[in-house]
């Protein structure tokens, strides 16, 4: 019978801030309802910018280690993940032999991704000759090809044929993984010994993220969890495959390091806290979750990602600058209505403040690039969705209550706040240097902006305290009307504009 609650041993390296080896193994266990416990193979200095230095305690002491677990705890699954040198795979080879669990999930972790090595040269053949006691396999594409003895695969066929060679030389299944693929998908699939075709597949769009510290061991110890669990692996990689993309976009929320960071393993125990009273529950979050689907619409259009990547052609981005030039222009008026109906001078000065920076220092950003004195003088007058947009705060500011007003009026610094950093990070990864927007992009990541970001939630949530149930509601439904006008800002078709003679264009 499947256990409840599998016991799940991980057999690897330590990483003393927490994000890969055994520390994410025991993360990954617990977030899938498993049991972990831990064996240590090295001890290695590392942060999230890269390896310092590895110890390797005598294998008489990893030896004695396995044996005390197994003498006591019955283990359902194992995950092998850092093994470093010939005596450990021997001692670990030796001890399967012996006591080998249900599931054995080997993970030939060789190189971090930051450069470090993790395994002797000379202990390649040794990992091969392990292959065989492993139920799976989960490589990532240099180390499929150091197991396959081959080149590293440059296309995602040649990743599965690979896959394939290896899966038939070593009588196991393999997890090719499309993480180190170039490219804006991240596939995976499942390949046997017995037929080329993959047993299962899954594809999915890649997550524009820097932190993705320590996926390999999480995905592989998840993956030991879960066939502890259920017994079949494409049902287990669908699972786990599905947290660990929710643990990449929610990267962000851990402050963790100044080089790739680690993805969040309890992702998805964060509401389940809230919900206990864990952390005293904002208004504006009950907002931003709610905003999710949107925010991820946003970072999906072709115009954000090519604006964070720079591929995004001169004339829409001067066409869009032209359209927010005048969006700029109803917003700085919606700000000064808030102002003249705030309940105190705190909130009067924000909000009065707000509309004299939309009209002096944002639009006159956007002069510049357009080298144009007036709003619509690149020969447009507002697209429909800048008199949407525009219309729709003026209305919210002017008749509906002060706290909708503020609902209408956060989006605009928040949702841009947000999508800023999702930018930055697209920028990042393309090379910030050559970056066509770089200076433009630098604008949101500008801490008076972030700062005026965080007092305009403030201001929410202090507002939807002292509000009626029916105003709250009506605060939710106009926030979320406001971030889809953002996503459908963002997403306007380009109007037909004069662009001669501006900035950047003949
Ligand atoms: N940016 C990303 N977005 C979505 N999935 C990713 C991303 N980076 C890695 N993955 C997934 O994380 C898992 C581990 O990937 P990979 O980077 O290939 O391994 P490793 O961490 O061992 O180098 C795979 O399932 C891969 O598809
Ligand atoms: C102790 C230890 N084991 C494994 C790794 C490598 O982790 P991995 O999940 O393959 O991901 P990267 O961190 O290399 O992207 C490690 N760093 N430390």
């Amino acid at each position: 019978m499947s256990p409840q609650v599998p016991r799940v041993l991980a057999v690897a390296g330590t990483d003393p801030t927490g994000g890969a080896g055994q520390h994410a193994d025991l993360k990954s266990i617990a977030a899938m309802g498993g049991y972990g416990m831990s064996a240590v193979t090295a001890v290695v200095v590392q942060n999230t910018l890269g390896v310092r230095s590895v110890h390797v305690p005598p294998v008489e002491f990893l030896a004695a280690q396995l044996d005390a677990v197994a003498e006591d705890v019955e283990i359902d699954a194992v995950k092998i993940g850092m093994l470093g040198s010939v005596p450990v795979i021997e001692t670990v080879t030796r001890w399967l032999e012996d006591r080998r669990p249900p599931v054995v999930v080997l993970d030939p972790v060789m190189v971090a991704t930051s450069g470090g090595r993790l395994l002797e040269r000379e202990a390649e053949d040794a990992l091969r000759a392990m292959l065989g006691h492993a139920d799976l396999v989960t490589p990532n594409l240099p180390e499929l090809a150091v197991l396959a003895q081959e080149e590293v695969a440059s296309s995602w066929a040649e990743a599965l044929a690979q896959g394939h060679r290896v899966a038939r030389a070593h009588g196991t299944l393999v997890l090719v993984k499309g993480g180190h693929l170039t490219g804006d998908r991240t596939p995976d699939a499942l390949v046997g010994p017995d037929a080329p075709e993959p047993l299962a597949a899954f594809d999915g769009a890649r997550v524009p993220t820097e932190n993705s510290h320590g996926t390999g061991c999480s995905l592989s110890s998840a993956l030991a969890t879960l066939q502890a669990r259920h017994g079949d692996w494409a049902h287990s990689l669908g699972i786990a495959r599905a947290w660990l993309r929710g643990a990449l976009e929610r990267s962000g929320d851990l402050a963790v390091g100044h080089g790739s960071g680690p993805v969040h393993h309890f992702h998805h125990v964060q509401d389940a806290l809230e919900s206990w009273g864990a952390a005293p529950a904002r208004f504006s979050d009950e907002l931003w979750a709610a905003s999710a689907g949107l925010r991820r619409e946003i970072e999906e259009l072709d115009f954000v990602r090519g604006l964070g990547d720079g591929r995004l052609e001169p004339e829409r981005f001067l066409a869009y600058l032209d359209q927010d030039l005048q969006y700029l222009d109803g917003y700085s008026r919606a700000l000064t209505l808030l102002a003249a109906r705030a309940p105190d001078e705190r909130q009067r000065l924000f909000f009065a403040t707000g509309a004299v920076s939309c009209t002096e220092t944002e639009s006159e950003l956007h002069r510049a690039r357009l080298r144009h004195a007036e709003p619509g003088a690149a020969g447009a007058g507002p697209g429909e969705v800048t008199r949407r947009y525009t219309s729709f705060l003026l209305a919210a500011t002017a008749a509906e209550p002060y706290p909708v007003g503020l609902a209408a009026v956060l989006p605009c610094f928040w949702v841009y706040a947000d999508v800023g950093r999702h930018l930055g990070e697209l920028a990042a990864a393309a090379g910030a240097a050559e970056h066509p927007y770089a200076d433009w992009l630098a604008t949101y990541a500008d801490e008076g902006f972030q700062e005026a970001t965080r007092t305009a939630r403030e201001l929410l949530d202090e507002a939807a305290r002292g509000a009626a149930p029916a105003v709250r509601e009506r605060m939710r439904e106009v926030f979320l009307e406001a971030c889809a006008l953002e996503r459908d800002f963002f997403a306007a078709p380009v109007p037909a504009v004069r662009l001669a003679g501006i900035d950047g264009i003949e």
